[in-house]
Formats: structure tokens, sequence, C-alpha cells
């Protein structure tokens, strides 16, 4: 089974599909969309993205690109602590003037830099274990924020550990290819809905629905529609599969309500790592 995560080896992607499926064949690529992009296609069976951190939220720009998909479903999940660690080319920070990473392990270590190295810049790039990459390459003035792995696998030093804002900062990776699961009792759904129009109790309505079966959500959120202002998607992860009863009736009625449903799957209930 070939699964494409954020590459290069050594990203905190990297970690999560070792964990996810440690026997599957992992296939670096350069963006996220190039994931979702390869799964659609079906030049790769799996993909696995970050959805969501405990700190920063969602991550907008794949919730974004999961709503255009059209055959791939969410079919997994896994839940990630990250450990962030200041990764440097030399073994001290005296000349230490820039700091690269993903945007996301920027802004879960905005703290530590603000207090501890305020003149640094931060900058953005692809991933993590990219940032690495270009650390060595760049000298001494550099370092990266990224796994330890991804550091000795570049020869950088492990300056800091364990810098990140929020001892407890978890990121919730999903895993996406074209194959339909099948209830295993402990499952998860998510799925995207809008409304033809703006109308008192038009959330209510929805919500109604699943507190009527018992049903548990695990999370709600709302991302522009992009159409104009004050129009909204709204993302909700509930307990249960599509093909159980009360998800099954559940899912009919809001499809009456709302404008456009997308079911993004049905998948087993994540571990922690
Ligand atoms: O840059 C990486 O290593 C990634 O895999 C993206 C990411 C960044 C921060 C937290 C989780 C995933």
């Amino acid at each position: 089974m070939e699964l494409g995560y954020l590459g290069p080896m050594g990203s905190y992607s990297y970690t999560a599909a070792k964990y996810y499926d440690p026997k599957s064949l992992l296939v670096g690529m350069k963006t996220f969309r190039e994931i979702i992009t390869t799964v659609e296609e079906g030049s790769i069976e799996e993909g696995i993205l970050p959805i969501e951190n405990s700190t920063e939220g969602a991550v907008t720009q794949v919730m974004d690109n999961l709503m255009e998909t059209e055959e791939s479903k969410i079919q997994g999940e896994i839940i990630l602590q990250v450990r962030h660690n200041l990764l440097t080319v030399a073994e001290d920070a005296s000349e230490l003037k820039y700091v690269l990473s993903h945007p996301q392990a920027l802004e879960q270590c905005r703290e530590f830099f603000a207090n501890q190295f305020p003149e640094v810049v931060l900058i953005p790039c692809e991933s993590s274990s990219t940032a690495c990459k270009i650390a060595k390459e760049k000298g001494i003035e550099y370092g990266a924020i990224g796994n330890i792995l991804a550091g000795e696998n570049n020869g950088l030093h492990t300056l800091y550990k364990d810098i990140q804002d929020n001892l407890n900062n978890q990121t919730r990776f999903v895993i996406i290819g074209r194959k339909n699961t099948v209830p295993t009792g402990k499952d998860k759904t998510s799925i995207a809905f809008s409304f033809h129009d703006d109308f008192p109790g038009s959330l209510h309505s929805i919500l109604k629905e699943f507190a009527e079966e018992n049903i548990n959500l695990t999370r709600i959120e709302s991302r522009p529609a992009k159409t104009e202002l004050g129009r909204y998607i709204f993302y909700v992860d509930f307990n249960g599969h599509q093909e159980d009863l009360q998800c099954k009736r559940v899912l009919n009625n809001i499809e009456k309500i709302t404008n456009k449903l997308k079911i993004f799957g049905s998948y087993p209930i994540g571990q922690i790592y």
C-alpha cells in the first residue's frame, strides 16, 4: 500500500504515517494539494493530512481542499503528540538569525521565540523536514523547528527540546483513500454542509437531528463559503458510521434542510501516539 505524506522523510506527517501503518510504502510529496490530487486521480492509494491542532485549530488549507474532492474519502485518523525542537547548524545560538519551518510549526512555537529569541526571523517553508535541509545548506545563522529525527538526518544540533507553547500539543491527521469502510462499532463520520438561505435556527435544525438520535458531535467548525461575507460552510464530526441506522436517519433528514451536504467519510476512531 502506498501512502502519500508531506515530505521529505522526517516530517511530522512522516512520523504520523509510520504510526498509522508501519507496513505501507511512504511516498514524500511537496504539498497537501499534491497528496489530495494524486489520491483523487488514483495514482496513489492513500494520503495522510494534518486537519486540526489542539492549539491552532483547523488546518484551513487542508479543510478547503478536501471540500473539492470527488473520489477520495476520509478512511482513517490518527492523533500525534507533536513535540517541536529547535535544531541548529551551530552548536550554540550566538549567531542564530533565521528559523525555518512549516507555518503550523512556527505558529505552535511563537511564544517561545518571542520570549527567548525575539530578534530571530521566522520563515515559513514547505515542511519541517525541508526546513532542516535548507538550514543545513545555509549555515550557522540558520535553524529549523522539527523532529529530532529530521535534525539528525540533516546533521543538525538539537539546541532546545519541547519548544511548543502548549505542552500538550496534539495534531489530528486524517487518512484519505478511495475505499469504502465498514462499521466497526467505534467509528466517526465527517461531513460538511451549507444552507440555501440564512434563517433563524438553521444550525439548530441540524444539531437537533443529532441530539434526537443521541449522537455525540466531536467537532464543529465553520469556514467561509467564499461567495460573500457572512456565508459559511459548517464542518461537523460525529460518533458513528454513516451505515449505522441512527446516522443514516440523521443524514437523510439533514440532506433535506441543507443546500449541499458532503460526507467526507466514516472511519474507525483513531489512537493517540
Ligand atoms: O511540516 C511538517 O513536518 C508536517 O508534517 C506538517 C505539520 C507541521 C506541524 C504540525 C503537524 C504537521
